[in-house]
């Protein structure tokens, strides 16, 4: 089947609401495709979804008759075809006009052909004009009030912070240390001619996603995880025989990572709210061989016990992964981060009276807007003066700031590992 025909298919899964990691790696499993091919239709993919307001926009421009969904996104992977990946325009109008001739055949492929000539005759003046005007919004395909709330909060470089998140992502693999061992894994690598681009910690960031269909990723040696997910948890410090809990758990990443941490002796209770999420745990602890944790459905504005350290990696508008989860920019408005701040401050006020005098907290979230991260923060610590921020740190080859009250910004400066805030706190008297 046409490369192009196939991505369609997949894009119409992430238009109807499912994650885009998801479709694909399904879509790679269930059908045979080379690996060539497979490295195509990846950025072809991913591509028209990082640039999907641009390229919605420029199609608006030239017509507004596209009512079959399936020539919607001819057009749109055409455009970044012969736009962005700066493939020879002549060949990319007339394949389109092929593909859409052996569907619906001779007249719309006529349409699909105008279409897209004009559009490619046009593109370049109308990029000059949406910079003239200042629509960085629609240039870098951004919706309009996360522009404005990043031109507020970075005025001195908002394009930068836009422009990096809109990169590709770059793909990383944790040792599971209950299975395995970074020399085991580095030899691994060097045998099967995989690079190593960065490694932090027991995370490294390679050239190369074949090592999903291998055994050691099947078997939990390796787990698919970032390097901020990663020291979230790390940074926690759990220790063997502590009582963890893990309060907004699922899939469980990081509560794997504390296990390991743990050697696998003590107890990390991992609740989430969602039953079919507490599944994933299980599934996880499973894979992992992390025996000590303990899912289990609560909330966690409501649970009560008393724990050695608690991990708070709350529920965030997830800005900071969006290299890796594109659409998510597109299906959030402003409200939703109102009103996850809101569920972000009710966790963290609950859980912290769970919380042994001396135990320690980490507040994590994927995002990197200040009212989900340090203004939270700021809040939670002028009502329990008993709780004070203690210093953590990342390694030298992360690069990362600290804000005002000493909360982690992992920013945009930060090319490999994602958008994270980690910040620590302790309880006294
Ligand atoms: C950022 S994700 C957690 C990722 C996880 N810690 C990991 O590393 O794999 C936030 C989680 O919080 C859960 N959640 C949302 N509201 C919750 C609540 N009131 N109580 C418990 N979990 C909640 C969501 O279902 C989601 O799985």
């Amino acid at each position: 089947m046409n490369v192009k025909v196939r991505v369609i298919d997949i894009l119409n899964s992430v238009d109807e609401g499912k994650y885009s990691n998801i479709v694909l790696n399904a879509y790679f499993n269930s059908n045979s495709v080379e690996e060539k091919e497979k490295g195509f239709m990846t950025e072809l993919f991913y591509g028209v979804i990082r640039n999907k307001i641009f390229i919605e926009y420029i199609i608006g421009k030239f017509t507004k008759k596209v009512k079959k969904k399936w020539m919607y996104n001819l057009l749109k992977i055409s455009i970044y075809q012969g736009f962005y990946m700066n493939s020879d325009i002549k060949g990319v109008v007339w394949e389109a006009a092929e593909v859409t001739k052996n569907k619906y055949g001779i007249e719309m492929s006529k349409f699909i052909n105008a279409v897209l000539r004009n559009i490619f005759r046009n593109i370049d003046n109308i990029r000059e004009e949406l910079e003239n005007e200042e629509r960085y919004d629609i240039l870098y395909s951004y919706p309009e009030w996360i522009y404005k709330k990043l031109k507020k909060e970075y005025p001195e470089n908002f394009l930068e912070v836009m422009e990096s998140y809109k990169k590709v992502a770059k793909m990383s693999f944790r040792v599971n240390r209950l299975k395995y061992s970074e020399v085991e894994f580095e030899e691994y690598l060097e045998k099967n001619g995989i690079n190593i681009l960065k490694k932090v910690d027991s995370v490294y960031y390679v050239d190369s996603g074949k090592i999903i269909n291998t055994d050691i990723f099947r078997s939990g040696k390796v787990i698919v995880q970032d390097g901020s997910s990663y020291y979230a948890a790390k940074l926690l410090g759990a220790k063997q025989g502590e009582k963890i809990l893990d309060c907004c758990s699922a899939p469980g990443s990081k509560a794997m990572v504390m296990a390991e941490n743990m050697n696998n002796i003590g107890e990390i209770t991992a609740i989430d709210i969602y039953k079919h999420k507490i599944k994933l745990i299980k599934q996880n602890k499973k894979k992992c061989g992390a025996e000590i944790v303990l899912p289990r459905l609560h909330d966690a504005t409501k649970i009560k016990g008393e724990f050695d350290k608690i991990l708070v990696d709350a529920p965030c508008s997830s800005i900071g992964v969006i290299r890796k989860k594109p659409e998510t920019l597109y299906n959030k408005e402003y409200k939703n981060i109102k009103e996850l701040a809101k569920l972000q401050e009710e966790i963290l006020e609950n859980v912290s009276k769970s919380l042994k005098v001396g135990g320690e907290l980490i507040y994590s979230t994927c995002t990197i807007f200040n009212e989900e991260n340090g203004d939270n923060i700021k809040k939670f610590l002028e009502n329990n003066k008993e709780f004070k921020v203690e210093k953590i740190e990342l390694d030298d080859n992360i690069n990362y700031s600290y804000d005002e009250i000493g909360g982690i910004k992992i920013g945009y400066k930060e090319e490999f590992l994602d958008g994270f805030y980690i910040i620590k706190l302790v309880r006294g008297e």
